[in-house]
């Protein structure tokens, strides 16, 4: 369906000028005053306002505040003449999305505008649609993404989520393996049973093995009391073991028996029991290469490498940067209780041409870095990661570009500079105590109560 675009302009040439360059790839409909623009708006629903600042009997701010009082995300551009530019930079300020001189003398970079501005809608659009579908999905995580790549990923998790069959996910860190796992689980028919998941990296073996096996009491020095281990907690339900390819030797011949029929022993029990879960494992570094390698076992791998997704990073999704990123700025604005946004289009261009190369990890920690320290308004180039020095390396062929945001990060005031820092420490903190606050407190030497109200100020955590 082609977006649809109003044009408002009391200028005859201006409206035959936007309609001829637009009605190929859009509906434009066209308004000569306040009056006809009010009349169209409440009849249709556009994806983007044109909207000329002086108009017979109307003023083209006030007439897009009160459109916005009625669609607080509408999307629009002002179009001033020189004189009024100053008005217009207080209005984009206020949340309009960009403004245009005229004018026009570059009918490319209009286009350009144009195509970002109907792509934040788009975002937009998508965000409230994804919203509504979680609300008939309930407990199913939010998957963003529209590209080529993902569509085609999505409808592999459709159809594998409903087999009971062994799902291997591979793709680089921070693709969203996690969150793949747990919708599978969402969408499957075990998800009124248990899920749980493990990260076979970040355990010792032993650990490991009693984490999943579960253990008699008195099996070993500690096993104080029974404990029921993963494969018996997850019977009916699905098992996500992450980072696989991280499991000892031992464990890796441990579980090919488990899964070769279906039954375990727990530690210190000779009693074997049966169980029916299903496993969902998870790489970032390609199996097969650890089979040459010799770091993992040819027999477990046939066993799991059954239906293989592989997550495309962040840099091959094409469009989908943006739609994160507008998912991500509408969570954290609900969670710190924020107004921050839109992104400018100078932010935009800027969050589409970088690599990425923490995936939608690293997109989603920038963004809430910028709404937890921006104090509201519009999110332009110089808010985005001022800390991030991977900003050049994210972007190798835009070095030039990104000058102004270098100069910028020198500039950074004192405060700023130790919010900033304050902030990313306390995060470092809570991952590191496992999210342990009295840990994270002892671990920093700041009194816990001092501590909280630190976490309470960056937004980890809020009053109920
Ligand atoms: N398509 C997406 N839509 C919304 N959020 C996403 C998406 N992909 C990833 N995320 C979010 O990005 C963060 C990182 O994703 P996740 O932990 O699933 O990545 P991963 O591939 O498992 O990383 P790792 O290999 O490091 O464990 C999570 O907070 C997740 O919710």
């Amino acid at each position: 369906m082609l977006p649809r675009i109003l044009v408002v302009d009391d200028d005859r040439y201006t409206r035959t000028l936007l309609e001829r360059m637009l009605e190929t790839g859009a509906e434009v409909q066209v308004a000569a005053d306040g009056a006809q623009a009010r009349q169209l708006f409440a009849e249709g629903d556009f994806n983007l306002v044109l909207m000329d600042q002086r108009l017979p009997g109307a003023n083209g701010i006030e007439l897009l505040r009160e459109f916005r009082v009625r669609r607080p995300k509408m999307v629009a551009i002002l179009m001033t003449g020189y004189a009024d530019v100053r008005d217009a930079v207080a209005a984009v300020r206020e949340g309009l999305f960009d403004y245009l001189t005229k004018p026009f003398e570059d009918l490319e970079a209009l286009e350009a505008v144009i195509g970002k501005a109907l792509e934040l809608d788009a975002a937009y659009r998508e965000i409230g649609g994804l919203r509504a579908r979680l609300a008939a999905e309930a407990g199913a995580p939010a998957l963003v993404g529209k590209s080529p790549a993902m569509e085609r990923l999505i409808g592999q998790i459709r159809q594998v989520a409903g087999l009971d069959t062994t799902v291997l996910l591979e793709g680089e860190s921070g693709t969203g393996k996690d969150l793949v796992a747990k919708l599978i689980h969402a969408w499957s028919p075990r998800s009124a049973k248990p899920y749980l998941e493990v990260n076979c990296g970040a355990l010792a073996e032993t650990l490991l093995e009693s984490l999943l096996f579960g253990h008699e009491k008195g099996a070993f020095t500690g096993a104080t009391v029974t404990s029921p281990g993963y494969f018996e907690k997850t019977d009916g339900g699905n098992l996500f073991l992450d980072e696989i390819a991280d499991m000892s030797p031992k464990l890796q011949s441990s579980l090919l028996r488990v899964l070769q029929d279906h039954h375990f022993t727990r530690i210190g029990s000779t009693r074997s029991r049966a169980t029916d879960f299903r496993l969902i494992c998870a790489t970032n570094r390609p199996l097969a290469g650890e089979v040459t390698a010799g770091n993992f076992r040819e027999d477990l791998y046939y066993r799991v490498n059954v239906v293989v997704l592989r997550l495309p990073p962040l840099r091959e999704r094409e469009g989908d940067v943006i739609r994160l990123a507008a998912h991500f700025l509408d969570h954290f604005n609900a969670k710190f209780g924020k107004e921050c946004g839109p992104f400018t289009p100078a932010a935009v261009d800027t969050l589409m041409s970088c690599r990425w190369p923490g995936n939608v990890r690293q997109l989603q920690h920038c963004v809430e870095r910028v709404v937890a320290l921006h104090p509201g308004g519009p999110i332009d180039i110089v808010h985005l990661c001022p800390s991030c020095d991977a900003r050049n390396a994210c972007r190798p062929d835009k070095a030039v570009a990104v000058a102004p945001a270098a100069s910028h990060r020198a500039a950074v005031g004192y405060q700023e500079a130790r919010a900033e820092f304050e902030r990313e420490y306390m995060r470092r903190m809570i991952e590191a105590a496992g999210g342990n606050v009295s840990e994270a407190a002892r671990m920093s030497g700041i009194p816990r109560q001092n501590f909280y109200t630190r976490m309470k100020r960056w937004g980890f955590v809020t009053d109920q």
